[in-house]
Protein backbone atom coordinates (compact mmCIF):
# COMPACT_ATOMS: atom_id res chain seq x y z
CA UNK A 1 0.00 0.00 0.00
CA UNK A 2 2.78 2.31 0.94
CA UNK A 3 5.38 3.24 -2.29
CA UNK A 4 8.98 3.47 -0.45
CA UNK A 5 11.27 6.11 -1.26
CA UNK A 6 14.97 5.99 0.26
CA UNK A 7 14.22 9.09 2.73
CA UNK A 8 17.57 11.35 2.10
CA UNK A 9 16.84 15.03 3.29
CA UNK A 10 19.75 17.15 4.60
CA UNK A 11 18.31 19.01 6.98
CA UNK A 12 19.29 18.31 10.84
CA UNK A 13 18.43 20.45 13.85
CA UNK A 14 21.63 21.96 13.51
CA UNK A 15 20.47 23.38 9.72
CA UNK A 16 17.14 24.27 11.26
CA UNK A 17 16.23 28.00 12.13
CA UNK A 18 14.57 28.46 14.92
CA UNK A 19 15.10 29.79 18.35
CA UNK A 20 18.14 27.76 20.12
CA UNK A 21 16.18 26.99 23.11
CA UNK A 22 12.82 25.83 21.82
CA UNK A 23 15.36 23.80 19.30
CA UNK A 24 16.68 22.23 22.49
CA UNK A 25 13.59 21.99 24.47
CA UNK A 26 12.56 19.87 21.09
CA UNK A 27 15.33 17.69 20.34
CA UNK A 28 15.23 16.39 24.14
CA UNK A 29 11.95 15.80 23.86
CA UNK A 30 12.70 13.65 21.18
CA UNK A 31 15.11 11.87 23.09
CA UNK A 32 13.36 11.50 25.80
CA UNK A 33 10.83 9.77 23.65
CA UNK A 34 12.59 7.54 21.87
CA UNK A 35 14.46 5.98 25.22
CA UNK A 36 11.20 5.88 27.28
CA UNK A 37 10.56 2.01 25.93
CA UNK A 38 10.47 1.15 29.99
CA UNK A 39 8.46 3.71 30.85
CA UNK A 40 5.64 3.68 28.50
CA UNK A 41 5.82 -0.18 29.01
CA UNK A 42 5.56 0.33 33.18
CA UNK A 43 2.64 2.33 32.94
CA UNK A 44 0.73 0.53 29.98
CA UNK A 45 0.71 2.86 27.49
CA UNK A 46 1.49 2.65 23.94
CA UNK A 47 5.01 4.11 22.88
CA UNK A 48 3.85 6.69 20.41
CA UNK A 49 4.06 11.07 20.86
CA UNK A 50 2.01 13.37 18.79
CA UNK A 51 3.07 16.20 17.46
CA UNK A 52 0.95 19.55 15.78
CA UNK A 53 3.51 22.24 14.05
CA UNK A 54 1.76 24.87 13.40
CA UNK A 55 2.87 27.92 11.69
CA UNK A 56 2.85 30.16 8.11
CA UNK A 57 3.94 28.44 4.87
CA UNK A 58 7.87 28.32 5.06
CA UNK A 59 8.37 28.25 8.58
CA UNK A 60 10.32 25.61 8.59
CA UNK A 61 7.42 22.23 9.51
CA UNK A 62 8.11 19.69 6.69
CA UNK A 63 12.63 20.83 7.49
CA UNK A 64 11.01 20.04 10.74
CA UNK A 65 10.15 16.82 10.66
CA UNK A 66 13.30 15.93 8.48
CA UNK A 67 15.32 16.89 11.19
CA UNK A 68 13.15 14.95 13.24
CA UNK A 69 13.47 11.60 11.26
CA UNK A 70 17.33 12.44 11.09
CA UNK A 71 17.78 12.96 14.86
CA UNK A 72 16.14 9.54 15.38
CA UNK A 73 17.09 7.83 12.14
CA UNK A 74 13.18 6.72 11.90
CA UNK A 75 11.19 5.90 8.92
CA UNK A 76 8.97 8.99 7.49
CA UNK A 77 5.06 8.17 6.11
CA UNK A 78 3.47 10.78 4.32
CA UNK A 79 -0.13 10.46 5.08
CA UNK A 80 -2.35 11.72 1.83
CA UNK A 81 -6.15 11.78 4.42
CA UNK A 82 -7.55 12.36 1.64
CA UNK A 83 -7.00 9.38 -0.48
CA UNK A 84 -7.64 6.97 1.72
CA UNK A 85 -11.00 5.46 1.45
CA UNK A 86 -12.39 4.70 4.56
CA UNK A 87 -11.67 3.81 8.49
CA UNK A 88 -11.02 0.56 7.49
CA UNK A 89 -8.37 1.32 5.00
CA UNK A 90 -6.50 3.72 7.24
CA UNK A 91 -6.41 1.20 9.94
CA UNK A 92 -4.44 -1.52 7.24
CA UNK A 93 -1.81 1.63 6.35
CA UNK A 94 -1.11 2.25 9.51
CA UNK A 95 -0.46 -1.26 11.03
CA UNK A 96 1.30 -1.43 8.00
CA UNK A 97 4.18 1.31 9.01
CA UNK A 98 7.67 0.45 10.62
CA UNK A 99 8.29 -0.11 13.91
CA UNK A 100 10.45 3.11 14.33
CA UNK A 101 8.32 5.33 12.16
CA UNK A 102 7.11 9.04 11.63
CA UNK A 103 3.57 9.23 10.36
CA UNK A 104 2.69 13.16 8.80
CA UNK A 105 -0.73 13.91 8.21
CA UNK A 106 0.16 17.39 6.29
CA UNK A 107 -2.13 20.58 6.21
CA UNK A 108 -4.50 18.72 8.65
CA UNK A 109 -7.18 22.01 7.90
CA UNK A 110 -7.58 20.23 4.38
CA UNK A 111 -7.32 17.02 4.47
CA UNK A 112 -10.27 16.65 6.90
CA UNK A 113 -13.06 19.47 7.50
CA UNK A 114 -12.54 18.62 11.31
CA UNK A 115 -14.73 21.10 12.39
CA UNK A 116 -17.39 21.00 9.68
CA UNK A 117 -18.30 17.13 10.51
CA UNK A 118 -19.32 18.41 13.67
CA UNK A 119 -21.10 21.42 12.57
CA UNK A 120 -22.97 19.14 10.24
CA UNK A 121 -24.14 16.54 12.59
CA UNK A 122 -25.59 19.36 14.48
CA UNK A 123 -27.36 21.60 12.06
CA UNK A 124 -29.09 17.86 11.03
CA UNK A 125 -30.33 17.49 14.49
CA UNK A 126 -31.89 20.50 14.87
CA UNK A 127 -33.75 19.78 10.55
CA UNK A 128 -34.30 16.72 12.36
CA UNK A 129 -36.08 18.43 15.02
CA UNK A 130 -38.10 20.99 13.21
CA UNK A 131 -39.42 18.04 10.77
CA UNK A 132 -40.19 15.35 13.83
CA UNK A 133 -43.83 16.40 13.42
CA UNK A 134 -44.00 16.76 9.39
CA UNK A 135 -44.74 14.20 7.44
CA UNK A 136 -41.67 12.37 6.57
CA UNK A 137 -41.48 11.34 2.62
CA UNK A 138 -40.26 7.19 2.28
CA UNK A 139 -38.55 7.90 -0.52
CA UNK A 140 -36.57 11.07 1.01
CA UNK A 141 -35.66 8.87 3.92
CA UNK A 142 -34.16 6.67 1.95
CA UNK A 143 -31.92 8.74 0.52
CA UNK A 144 -31.37 10.46 3.64
CA UNK A 145 -29.87 7.17 4.86
CA UNK A 146 -27.80 6.46 1.54
CA UNK A 147 -26.14 9.58 2.48
CA UNK A 148 -25.20 9.01 5.81
CA UNK A 149 -23.83 5.51 5.12
CA UNK A 150 -21.69 7.05 2.69
CA UNK A 151 -20.69 9.47 5.18
CA UNK A 152 -20.09 6.89 7.44
CA UNK A 153 -17.38 4.90 4.93
CA UNK A 154 -15.09 8.26 4.87
CA UNK A 155 -12.24 8.57 7.36
CA UNK A 156 -13.92 10.60 10.09
CA UNK A 157 -12.21 12.32 13.14
CA UNK A 158 -13.39 10.25 15.31
CA UNK A 159 -11.79 7.21 13.45
CA UNK A 160 -8.44 9.29 13.39
CA UNK A 161 -8.63 9.66 17.25
CA UNK A 162 -9.38 6.51 17.47
CA UNK A 163 -6.20 4.95 15.97
CA UNK A 164 -4.13 7.61 17.94
CA UNK A 165 -5.66 6.97 21.47
CA UNK A 166 -5.29 3.26 21.17
CA UNK A 167 -4.64 0.74 17.84
CA UNK A 168 -1.02 1.13 18.15
CA UNK A 169 -0.74 -0.40 21.65
CA UNK A 170 -1.26 -3.88 19.99
CA UNK A 171 1.21 -2.86 17.85
CA UNK A 172 4.47 -2.66 19.90
CA UNK A 173 7.33 0.16 18.24
CA UNK A 174 7.43 3.38 18.84
CA UNK A 175 5.18 5.69 16.55
CA UNK A 176 5.55 9.62 16.26
CA UNK A 177 2.62 11.57 14.54
CA UNK A 178 2.90 15.06 13.69
CA UNK A 179 0.15 16.68 12.13
CA UNK A 180 1.09 19.80 10.38
CA UNK A 181 -1.25 22.98 9.67
CA UNK A 182 -0.91 26.73 8.69
CA UNK A 183 -4.68 27.62 10.61
CA UNK A 184 -4.48 26.09 13.85
CA UNK A 185 -7.52 28.07 15.20
CA UNK A 186 -9.40 25.82 12.06
CA UNK A 187 -8.74 23.07 14.14
CA UNK A 188 -11.53 20.70 16.47
CA UNK A 189 -10.74 21.18 19.84
CA UNK A 190 -10.56 17.96 20.49
CA UNK A 191 -7.83 17.01 18.15
CA UNK A 192 -5.28 19.40 19.71
CA UNK A 193 -6.68 18.25 23.18
CA UNK A 194 -3.70 17.42 25.79
CA UNK A 195 -3.09 13.44 25.22
CA UNK A 196 -3.67 13.45 22.24
CA UNK A 197 -1.20 15.88 20.67
CA UNK A 198 1.69 15.39 23.11
CA UNK A 199 2.95 18.83 21.74
CA UNK A 200 2.42 21.62 20.39
CA UNK A 201 5.03 23.27 18.29
CA UNK A 202 4.85 26.94 16.80
CA UNK A 203 7.05 27.69 13.91
CA UNK A 204 6.97 31.46 13.49
CA UNK A 205 8.49 33.96 11.35
CA UNK A 206 11.88 33.98 10.86
CA UNK A 207 13.82 36.11 14.35
CA UNK A 208 17.24 37.21 14.50
CA UNK A 209 18.52 33.66 16.12
CA UNK A 210 16.94 31.92 13.40
CA UNK A 211 18.98 34.52 10.94
CA UNK A 212 22.22 33.69 12.64
CA UNK A 213 21.60 30.15 12.02
CA UNK A 214 20.67 30.61 8.39
CA UNK A 215 23.59 33.65 7.52
CA UNK A 216 26.01 30.86 9.14
CA UNK A 217 24.44 27.70 7.13
CA UNK A 218 24.29 29.72 4.11
CA UNK A 219 27.07 32.34 4.06
CA UNK A 220 29.61 31.06 6.85
CA UNK A 221 29.10 34.05 8.63
CA UNK A 222 28.68 33.71 12.31
CA UNK A 223 29.20 37.58 12.84
CA UNK A 224 28.85 40.37 10.78
CA UNK A 225 28.46 44.83 11.08
CA UNK A 226 25.62 44.71 9.43
CA UNK A 227 24.36 41.86 12.40
CA UNK A 228 22.71 44.83 14.14
CA UNK A 229 20.69 46.28 11.63
CA UNK A 230 19.52 42.88 10.51
CA UNK A 231 18.61 42.55 13.74
CA UNK A 232 16.49 45.35 14.40
CA UNK A 233 15.22 44.67 11.23
CA UNK A 234 13.64 41.10 11.99
CA UNK A 235 11.95 42.66 14.75
CA UNK A 236 9.57 45.06 12.44
CA UNK A 237 9.43 42.94 9.70
CA UNK A 238 7.19 39.67 9.50
CA UNK A 239 9.81 37.39 7.18
CA UNK A 240 9.68 33.80 7.21
CA UNK A 241 12.68 31.26 7.37
CA UNK A 242 12.19 30.26 3.74
CA UNK A 243 12.57 34.15 2.29
CA UNK A 244 15.59 34.78 4.10
CA UNK A 245 16.90 31.48 2.86
CA UNK A 246 16.07 32.36 -0.52
CA UNK A 247 17.31 35.67 -0.49
CA UNK A 248 20.82 33.74 0.97
CA UNK A 249 21.24 32.02 -1.91
CA UNK A 250 23.25 32.90 -4.77
CA UNK A 251 21.87 34.32 -7.01
N1 LIG B 1 13.20 27.10 10.08
C1 LIG B 1 13.90 26.86 8.97
N2 LIG B 1 15.20 26.52 9.04
C2 LIG B 1 15.92 26.27 7.92
N3 LIG B 1 15.42 26.34 6.68
C3 LIG B 1 14.12 26.68 6.55
C4 LIG B 1 13.30 26.94 7.70
N4 LIG B 1 12.05 27.26 7.27
C5 LIG B 1 12.10 27.19 5.94
N5 LIG B 1 13.31 26.85 5.49
C6 LIG B 1 13.71 26.69 4.06
O1 LIG B 1 12.57 26.97 3.26
C7 LIG B 1 12.14 25.82 2.54
C8 LIG B 1 10.62 25.66 2.70
O2 LIG B 1 10.33 25.39 4.07
P1 LIG B 1 9.36 24.21 4.58
O3 LIG B 1 8.84 23.44 3.40
O4 LIG B 1 10.04 23.44 5.64
O5 LIG B 1 8.21 25.10 5.19
P2 LIG B 1 6.73 24.65 5.67
O6 LIG B 1 6.48 25.44 6.91
O7 LIG B 1 6.68 23.18 5.73
O8 LIG B 1 5.86 25.21 4.50
P3 LIG B 1 4.41 24.68 3.99
O9 LIG B 1 3.42 25.05 5.05
O10 LIG B 1 4.24 25.45 2.71
O11 LIG B 1 4.55 23.19 3.78
C9 LIG B 1 12.93 24.65 3.11
O12 LIG B 1 13.28 23.73 2.12
C10 LIG B 1 14.14 25.29 3.72
O13 LIG B 1 15.17 25.39 2.76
Amino acid sequence: MWSHVAFEHPATFDTLAMDPDKKQEIVNDLINFSTSKDYYAKIGKAWKRGYLLFGPAGTGKSTMIAAMANLLKYDVYDLELTTVKDNTELRKLLIDTSSKSIIVIEDIDCSLDLTGQRKKKKDKEEDDDKKKDEEKDPAEEQMKKMEQENKNSQVTLSGLLNFIDGLWSACGGERIIVFTTNYVEKLDPALIRRGRMDKQIEMSYCSFEAFKVLAKNYLDINSQDLFAEVGRLMEETKMTPADVAENLMPK
